[in-house]
């Protein structure tokens, strides 16, 4: 069951232990789409809540396999006072081309028009593989509410003609944690990531490293990170250990990811833990 109790020690958590003041709520490391329509709203209205003077954004992901209930969703968002919305393909009936997809995103975005709407291209996970250059180029002039993409593919040439043909108030938020620095020098504006969790702060420096132009600084951060995904990819990484690390680090008790996902053994969440903080001490 979702726990709204933890909500507000972990938004505190977030800023003073992370430095994150931005979040992105209900998409993958949420399991929103293992929520119901009524859960996930009561997850938005207690993060504005709580965000209020304590984040700098709280961008809610509304995307769901029905139009009806993404619009709901939408709508809710801007009535509980969200900063933006963002939506995934849906993924079961999957859309045969970029224009069937922009049809929907378009619905989804004109029930919440003064929000800030972005597109969330993570194909790993929804197998729907339209390149995102072709979901959002000309965009804008569909969706005026349309600002940007956050982009959770290793697809660089696709990402960098994301960037190159976009309006230049948009954000370019990459996903791929293992490999943000190639991101950022293709034009990412900011990252979106399961890992910034508990490596927010450590990321962070890399993030100051590459705005300073020390790329030396900024590539031992990203080898570090890598060592560690790929040493925990090597565990069976995916949402329900991220989740246990997000526990083990910030203290707090987030519980089991819903079914069908199982929680990761012990063993290999215990090595990881010590992988990680091994790279936490390496400062
Ligand atoms: C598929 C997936 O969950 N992607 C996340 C963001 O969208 C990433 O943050 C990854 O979890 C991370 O890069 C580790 O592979
Ligand atoms: C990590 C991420 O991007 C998500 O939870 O959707």
């Amino acid at each position: 069951e979702v726990d709204l109790s933890v909500v507000e020690p972990y938004a505190e958590y977030l800023v003073q232990k992370q430095g994150v003041k931005q979040v992105f709520l209900n998409g993958t490391t949420g399991e929103s789409v293992s929520l119901s329509v009524e859960e996930r709203k009561r997850l938005a209205e207690e993060w504005c809540k709580i965000g209020k003077g304590r984040l700098d954004q709280v961008v809610v992901h509304v995307g769901c396999p029905s139009l009806k209930d993404s619009r709901e969703l939408a709508q809710h968002a801007a009535a509980a006072g969200a900063d933006g919305i963002a939506v995934i393909s849906p993924s079961f009936f999957k859309p045969s081309s970029s224009t069937a997809l922009r049809m929907f995103l378009k619905e989804i975005a004109a029930a919440a028009p003064c929000l800030p709407f972005y597109y969330y291209h993570i194909p790993s996970m929804t197998s729907v593989h339209l390149p995102a250059r072709d979901v959002v180029r000309g965009i804008e002039k569909e969706i005026p509410s349309f600002r940007g993409v956050k982009f959770s593919d290793q697809d660089l040439l696709d990402f960098g003609q994301c960037v190159s043909s976009c309006p230049s108030d948009w954000s370019l938020l990459y996903g791929v944690d293992e490999q943000l620095l190639g991101a950022l020098a293709m034009g990412a504006t900011g990252a979106v990531g399961s890992t910034y969790n508990y490596l927010g702060r450590k990321v962070d420096h890399m993030l100051l490293a590459f705005n300073k132009g020390d790329l030396v600084q900024a590539r031992a951060v990203q080898c570090q990170l890598q060592e560690f995904l790929s040493f925990a990819i090597g565990h069976g990484f995916g949402l329900p250990m991220n989740k246990q690390l997000m526990s083990e680090v910030s203290g707090l008790p987030l519980g089991p990811p819903r079914l069908p996902l199982l929680p990761c053994p012990e063993q290999d969440v215990r090595a990881v833990v010590g992988k990680l903080l091994s790279i936490l001490g390496e400062e």
